[in-house]
This record gives structure tokens, C-alpha cells and sequence, in this order.
């Protein structure tokens, strides 16, 4: 098997007094999606913005594509291919959707063909190209933070919850934008609550408990075993 995309070893991560991360080990294959699992609270945001680099480790390594980047700034992070989504968005409300993706461009002008794809992925962002980002809806606003964060190519992507909130429909939608995705040969790390959509794109899973990972398997694994889910995450993944 290839070197994983990513590698987190004994990482630990502090919040103003707290002690949030406890020595994360976690390994990302190459062109696959990874689930980031657990129960509220338990340090899955802070695992993908530790990787990222807006919270940084104590101590412990984080192993990019070959390379230790543990100490690099999130600007070099974001060079050297990770692409971060985060759970609050983080869109300019007062630029239009086309602002907004330009802004997400870091090495050139927006690509046509890449443009035209992810808006036959959320067909909803070319209907307003040109309007201000904050009159979208809720489940809009999502669809251009995800597509901001893919307008150009990246080896590996964080997304934290991106469907939460979303209608059924709009959660196919996505799910189907990041089964693309991941066709393309780009590696997801994937926090998601949702579990008939942690089913159907995970490949395999690692399961967080107070700050630290406490099983990693298969996804169909886990699917199938629901004493497993009680155990590991306190409820099982049908009723979900
Ligand atoms: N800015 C902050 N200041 C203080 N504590 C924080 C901050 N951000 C997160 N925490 C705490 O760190 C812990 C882990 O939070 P985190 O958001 O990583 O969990 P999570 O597993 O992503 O949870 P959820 O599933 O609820 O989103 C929580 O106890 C949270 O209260």
C-alpha cells in the first residue's frame, strides 16, 4: 500500500487552559475518504484545524505528502494542497458567488473547465453568479463554501459537518459533488454527523473519544456492527 496522504502522530493541541487534543494518531489514505467520527465535543474540528494549522500543535507531527509541516503557517499549508471547509462557512457575505470563488483562487484566474463543473455539481450557485452571497440560503451558503474550497485542485481536503442542516435533496447533492471528488483522485478527510452519508462515501473510519482516536477500521465495518457504534459513539448508526 502507498504512504498515507496524511499521518497524525501523538498529536496535541491546546485551547487557551484546556487540553483538547490528548495525542491524536490518525492516518489518511491516498485517494480515499476517511470518516472523523465521534460524539459531540470529543475534538474532531480541532483535529482538521490543527491540520490545518488555525490551531497549532504542542506537540506531536503532523506528516503531509512526505513532509512534516507540524510548524508550517496555514498560507503554506494551503500551498502545499489542503483545502480546509469549515463548519461556519466562512464566506464573504457582501461579495457575490463569483467573488467569493475568485477568492478561493490561489494560483491563477478561475479555471473554465472547473468552473463549469462545480457548477453542474451545485447548479444553484451559477442561477446567482452575481448576487451577494449573503442572500443565499442557508443550504446555498454550504454548497459555495464547499465549492470555494474545490475551485482548484487540491491533494487533500478537510470538510467539518457539510451537510449539516442541509434538506434531503441538497444533502444528495453534495454527497454526490464529493463522490466526484473523490473520482478525481483527491483524499477527504470528512467530519459528518449524517450517517446514511458517513455509510455511503466513507472508506474507512476513525472513531475520536476525549480528545484522542479510539478505533480506526473499515467503514463498512462499523456500519455493520451496531454494538460496536454503541459503544464507540453511544448510539447506533440506523436510527440516524
Ligand atoms: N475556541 C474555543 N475555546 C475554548 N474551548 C473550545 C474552543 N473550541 C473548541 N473548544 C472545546 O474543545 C472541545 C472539542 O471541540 P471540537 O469542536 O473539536 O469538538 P467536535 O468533536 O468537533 O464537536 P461537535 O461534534 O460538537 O462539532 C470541546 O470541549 C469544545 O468546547
Amino acid at each position: 500500500m502507498s504512504e498515507p496522504i496524511l499521518s497524525l502522530r501523538g498529536l496535541h493541541t491546546d485551547i487557551a487552559q484546556y487540553h483538547i487534543l490528548q495525542g491524536v494518531d490518525l492516518e489518511v489514505p491516498r485517494g480515499q475518504v476517511t470518516m472523523l467520527l465521534g460524539r459531540n465535543g470529543v475534538g474532531k474540528t480541532t483535529t482538521l484545524k490543527s491540520i490545518m494549522g488555525q490551531w497549532s500543535a504542542k506537540s506531536g507531527q503532523i506528516l503531509y505528502d512526505g513532509q512534516d509541516i507540524t510548524r508550517l503557517p496555514v498560507s503554506a499549508r494551503a500551498r502545499a494542497g489542503i483545502g480546509f471547509v469549515p463548519e461556519d462557512m466562512g464566506i464573504f457575505r457582501d461579495l457575490t458567488v463569483e467573488e467569493n470563488m475568485v477568492l478561493g483562487c490561489t494560483t491563477g484566474p478561475l479555471d473554465p473547465a472547473r468552473k463549469d463543473w462545480l457548477l453542474s455539481a451545485f447548479p444553484a450557485l451559477g442561477t446567482f453568479w452575481h448576487s451577494e452571497a449573503g442572500n443565499l440560503s442557508g443550504g446555498q451558503k454550504q454548497m459555495l463554501s464547499i465549492a470555494r474550497a474545490m475551485v482548484e485542485e487540491r491533494k487533500l481536503y478537510l470538510i467539518d459537518e457539510p451537510t449539516k442542516g442541509l434538506a434531503p435533496a441538497i444533502v444528495s447533492t453534495m454527497a454526490q459533488a464529493l463522490r466526484e471528488l473523490k473520482a478525481q483522485g483527491a483524499s477527504i478527510l470528512l467530519v459528518e454527523q449524517n450517517f446514511s452519508v458517513a455509510r455511503a462515501l466513507g472508506d474507512s473510519a476513525a472513531v475520536m473519544d476525549d480528545g484522542r482516536v479510539i478505533w480506526t477500521g473499515e467503514m463498512a465495518e462499523l456500519a455493520a456492527n451496531k454494538d460496536l457504534q454503541e459503544r464507540l459513539m453511544g448510539l447506533s448508526m440506523e436510527t440516524h
